[in-house]
């Protein structure tokens, strides 16, 4: 593989972040510190578009785009516009999920590309969901869209989620023969780097950023759409990724999102209502700082990530890769424990003082 089209990707998110500046000051794309928002000033909300770009102009210098890579490039286009929007206006979650699922409908109907087949998921054989998978795929493209969304809460969180998946998704697919995914999971990752330089401020040339949701949703979109390329046997050229392993690349957020999902309604709220309580959240309340929070949290997912490579590769049946998962979820939400007492501890000694 070249090494032109790593360094355009990166070159073409770089860019385009310089671009960005005075249209985000045009447009008065900004983030501004609220109650539930607590950082410092008002941020520019242009990460999206310029990793977008950078992506998308290393795709179509790579060769002849194949159609699915031209659909998912216009639904990604039309994710990270809405997100614009949803940015700059606050839309109302109606509209957003409309927006999502028009998005998820040109990959679904544009290429016929959806999950039909999850793997020997409960030691019967296959599960196939025929037609089902439809609507099962609006599910998994609206989970990833929205979970990469809620991890989104800190520096570096959502750039570090992305590129643990994305490089993770990379190297099992190059050790399994998928040219096609080894290559857009790589750009994709490259096409994060910059971003996540100035969004840490390890740039000195370039102000801080944040990705914004249309960033994150289009992340998520990007990822779902690479899994169903490589876990499909309709799609995918070489052998196959086994369909669980998805669940492995994308864990902390979407055990994030299922936590917190399962936790508002059994306080009786609204699953789709924005709040403080997503695990990074959690890790600042018990004193932990936002840098050492996202290390803790990169490293976790970058255990489960490379564990689902091992498992992938070692052709373990899907239903015990399934049944690990699900224990270490409930690892995962032992953690809270041991997160409220220290919480707990610090407020108490911050009221003796
Ligand atoms: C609202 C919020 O939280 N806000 C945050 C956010 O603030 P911000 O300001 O940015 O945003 P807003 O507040 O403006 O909010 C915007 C958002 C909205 C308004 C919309 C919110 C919408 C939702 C919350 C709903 C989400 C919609 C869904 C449809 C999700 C429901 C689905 C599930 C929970 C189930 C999971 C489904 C799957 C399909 C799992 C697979 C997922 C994948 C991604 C992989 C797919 C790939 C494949 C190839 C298929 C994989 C094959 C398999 C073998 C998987 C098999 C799966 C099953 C059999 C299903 C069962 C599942 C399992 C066994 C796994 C279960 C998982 C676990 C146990 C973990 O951010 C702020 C900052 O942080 C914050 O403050 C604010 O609160
Ligand atoms: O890199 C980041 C990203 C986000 N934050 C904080 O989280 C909120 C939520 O982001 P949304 O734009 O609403 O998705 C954001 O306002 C910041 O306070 C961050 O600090 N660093
Ligand atoms: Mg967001």
């Amino acid at each position: 593989m070249s090494i032109i089209l790593p360094i355009v990707a990166l070159l073409g998110t770089a860019i385009a972040l310089r671009i960005m500046h005075p249209v985000a000051e045009f447009m008065e794309l900004f983030d501004k510190p609220c109650n539930r928002k607590q950082h410092n000033g008002a941020v520019p909300l242009i990460g999206g578009v310029a990793v977008f770009f950078g992506l998308a102009i290393s795709l179509m210098v790579s060769s002849e785009l194949e159609l699915h890579s031209r659909l998912f490039l216009i639904s990604a286009a039309m994710m990270v516009f809405i997100g614009m929007l949803d940015d700059k206006y606050d839309l109302s979650v109606r509209l957003r999920l409309v927006g999502q699922v028009i998005a998820a409908s040109v990959i679904i109907f544009g290429g016929d590309l959806y999950i039909s087949n999850l793997g020997n998921l409960l030691g019967f054989g296959s599960v196939e969901l025929g037609l089902g998978g439809v609507l099962f795929t609006y599910l998994a493209i609206l989970a990833a869209m929205n979970a990469y969304n809620m991890i989104d809460g800190i520096d570096g969180l959502l750039g570090a989620m992305g590129m643990i998946s994305f490089f993770t998704l990379g190297v099992i697919a190059a050790l399994n023969g998928l040219e096609e995914v080894q290559l857009i999971a790589l750009l994709a990752g490259c096409a994060l780097i910059p971003f996540m330089l100035c969004n840490l401020s390890l740039s000195p040339r370039y102000r801080k950023i944040f990705m914004g949701d249309a960033g994150s949703m289009f992340v998520g979109l990007a990822i779902v759409w690479l899994l169903t390329m490589s876990t499909q046997p309709r799609f995918s050229g070489g052998e196959l990724i086994s369909p669980v392993t998805s669940l492995w690349l994308v864990a902390i957020p979407i055990m994030d999102m299922v936590t917190i999902m399962f936790r508002r309604m059994k306080n009786g709220k609204n699953p789709t209502s924005p709040d403080r309580d997503h695990i990074h959240h959690f890790y600042l309340r018990a004193g932990f700082t936002s840098l050492q929070t996202l290390v803790i949290l990169s490293s976790q997912a970058l255990i489960l990530a490379f564990w689902g490579l091992v498992l992938n590769q070692l052709q373990t049946p899907e239903w015990a890769s399934l049944l690990l998962f699900l224990g270490a979820y409930t690892v995962y939400c032992r953690q809270f424990k041991m997160l409220k007492r220290k919480a707990r501890a610090l407020s108490e000694a911050q009221l003796e003082k």
